[in-house]
């Protein structure tokens, strides 16, 4: 029975958060994301123009999928394809013999300009990777048989490394009791209903919730826009722009904690996680943790929020279900 435990270092501003993955004989920084299913890389094989300063899997350790090939979009229109790989992953000790890695033939700017990522390590469900003609199985669901429990714990941190854990819950890292939601795996996400939001301006309006997703590999709180708003409308400063393509504030403003009522317990994101990051270096003006989630379809519990809580993706029953407790 396999258990392990990885550190999650967080990127500038937190923008996003780095494992140590080993990959044939390569070890490679992946950032795990709960929000898709593939698990690629840079490659010997991606264009040096492309791939320059990443770390590179190198094929020759693994054996081709003939004919196999993935090509990802994500929602923010970065994207990746290529073609795909079996060979031995090892995360925090525990062994994937045979998982598909799908080694990058061609990758967005998005990704050849964070050059501290060398891929992504999906930990959704496996029925949206995308390798055609069949697809393959993620991390998780390839070693999910041989872990002591069929989990995975997510403890990401402000500013500071966090970690994965698979295989077990870690007792020292949350306080209180574990609040479990069902999710609805419908659309391969980490899906679940919250029931309402405070906090902000919207000290009025807690009883609306929403669909929402736990999404590790984005970095923001994607909310209802009327939630969104009301929020910033406590916020001296705050305004929407539409430059920006969101909500902006003062840097120098501490907005209000900002509370979460998921499974009939409140989660509580400080104001600080709020205020996210300058538009660009030495800026004054930040951008918000808080962003509408128009257009999307559902409501994204990104890094912001994520960091505020320990959370649980529990596949050990009869259905799958999240879990929370406070830090
Ligand atoms: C930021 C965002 N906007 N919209 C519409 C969505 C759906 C997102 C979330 C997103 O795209 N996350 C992401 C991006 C790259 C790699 C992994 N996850």
């Amino acid at each position: 029975c396999q258990t392990g435990e990885v550190a999650a270092d967080p990127q500038l501003y937190d923008q996003s958060y780095l494992s140590p993955v080993t990959i044939g004989n390569s070890e490679l920084m992946l950032d795990f994301d709960t929000g898709s299913a593939d698990l690629w890389c840079f490659s010997t094989e991606s264009p040096a123009v492309q791939s320059a300063g990443h770390g590179l899997y190198n094929p020759s350790t693994g054996t081709e999928l003939d004919g196999a090939f993935w090509d990802i979009t994500y929602g923010d229109q970065s994207a990746a394809s290529g073609n795909v790989f079996a060979d031995k992953v090892v995360v925090g000790g525990v062994t994937a013999t045979k998982q598909a890695i799908e080694a990058a033939t061609s990758v967005s700017y998005e990704f050849t300009e964070d050059v501290a990522s060398d891929g992504l390590l999906g930990l959704a469900f496996s029925s949206i990777n995308t390798i055609l003609p069949q697809p393959q199985t993620t991390f998780f669901d390839t070693v999910r048989n041989t872990l002591a429990k069929a989990v995975f714990t997510v403890d990401l941190k402000k500013g500071a490394a966090g970690s994965y854990t698979f295989g077990y819950i870690d007792s020292s890292k949350y306080s209180g009791a574990i609040t479990y939601v069902p999710v609805n795996t419908a659309n391969g996400f980490w899906q679940f209903t919250a029931d309402g939001y405070s906090g902000g301006g919207n000290n009025a309006s807690t009883g609306r919730g929403g669909v929402a997703i736990a999404d590790t590999g984005t970095s923001l709180l994607y909310l209802p826009a009327s939630v969104a708003k009301g929020y910033y409308s406590g916020v001296q400063g705050a305004s929407f722009d539409f430059r920006q393509g969101g909500y902006t504030l003062p840097c120098s403003a501490t907005p209000p904690d900002f509370n979460v009522a998921i499974g009939g317990k409140t989660f509580t994101v400080p104001g600080s996680y709020i205020n996210y990051a300058p538009l660009r270096a030495g800026s004054s003006t930040c951008f918000g943790g808080i962003q509408a989630d128009s257009g999307i379809g559902f409501s994204i519990f990104g890094d912001v929020f994520l960091k505020a809580v320990y959370a649980i993706f529990d596949d050990s029953g009869s259905s799958p279900k999240l879990g929370f407790a406070a830090q």
